[in-house]
């Protein structure tokens, strides 16, 4: 279905170029249905040799493109829209923002068109095609609706969520990728402390919080029930947990989440 249709994706960084290569990864699209912008050109020269485009004009990428993808920062955004506005068809163009805190009426009312928007927030999975990308544009057309979900669900798995929670998605699935890493890292230093090297604890750890996750999809059960398998009675895994929440384990990550979803809150606002 989305075969013939020529994607720009305005921000060729972190999240636009994983993006892309999952795209063309997925067999979705080939890479000369997509062309990827930023200012700089150097860093996607590469690219450019497996057949690409690239460019730094915004609204020539705009005016040769049906879907949109703006993979640019919160502060970046308002200059690129005002940019771009002219050359912006509603009757032909569809608009994918994955930039953070900004809503749908937010980008209709810079480019001052009525122009159809759906939000994504993918996160960096989306370079293995592991992404979670929760995507929220009820406005938009049934098509494309379905169109951008198949984009997305190229890349990993997604979920419809209201546009109201888009913020709190950003905390829990796109700033959640640093907060599961980080756990990672504490697990790897406390395997080192009690006796492997760093390389090996690192494999042994990311091996493990894999198959604890794997747990929870295959089975589709709760966390707790796949706890209570792992603590015998009187046995070590319960006291080092509860040694962890006598530290605030449960609630420093419930506390980060919540100072995330904030914060992407205001970065448009304080742009
Ligand atoms: N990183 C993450 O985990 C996630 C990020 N997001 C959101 O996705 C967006 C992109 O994030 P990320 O990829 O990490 O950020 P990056 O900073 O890596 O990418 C932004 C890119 O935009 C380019 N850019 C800046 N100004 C312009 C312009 N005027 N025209 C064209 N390109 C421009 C920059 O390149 P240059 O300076 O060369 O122009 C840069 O490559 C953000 O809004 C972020 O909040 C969403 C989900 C997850
Ligand atoms: O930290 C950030 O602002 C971006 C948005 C979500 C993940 N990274």
């Amino acid at each position: 279905m989305t075969e013939r249709k020529k994607i720009a994706i305005i921000g060729g960084g972190n999240m636009g170029v994983a993006l892309a290569n999952g795209i063309v990864a997925s067999g979705l699209h080939r890479a000369s249905d997509i062309t990827l912008t930023r200012r700089n050109l150097r860093s996607l020269e590469s690219l450019a040799q497996e057949g690409f485009h690239i460019t730094s004009n915004n609204e020539a990428a705009v005016a040769g493109a049906d879907i949109i993808i703006l993979s640019i920062l919160p502060q970046q955004l308002n200059g690129v829209l005002d940019a771009i506005a002219p050359v912006v068809d509603p009757q032909r163009h569809l608009f994918v923002s994955i930039v953070t805190g900004v809503r749908v009426a937010d980008i209709i009312q810079r480019v001052g068109k009525e122009v159809q928007v759906i939000r994504a927030m993918p996160n960096t999975a989306i370079a293995i095609r592991e992404s979670m990308t929760c995507i929220a544009g009820s406005m938009a057309t049934e098509e494309n609706q379905a169109l951008v979900r198949q984009i997305f669900q190229a890349v990993g798995e997604t979920v419809e969520i209201e546009e109201e929670l888009m913020t709190s998605a950003t905390a829990l699935c796109a700033c959640g990728i640093a907060f599961f890493l980080r756990s990672i890292r504490a697990a790897t230093q406390g395997g080192t402390e009690i006796g492997f090297h760093a390389g090996d604890a690192l494999r042994m750890a990311a091996q493990t919080a894999k198959g604890a996750a794997s747990l929870l999809l295959h089975f589709q059960s709760h966390p707790e029930n796949e706890i209570d398998k792992v603590t015998s009675p009187k046995g070590c895994t319960i006291a080092g947990l509860n040694e962890m929440e006598h530290h605030g384990f449960s609630s420093a990550m419930i506390k980060g989440i919540k100072t995330s979803s904030h914060k992407a809150e205001q970065l448009y606002k304080n742009e």
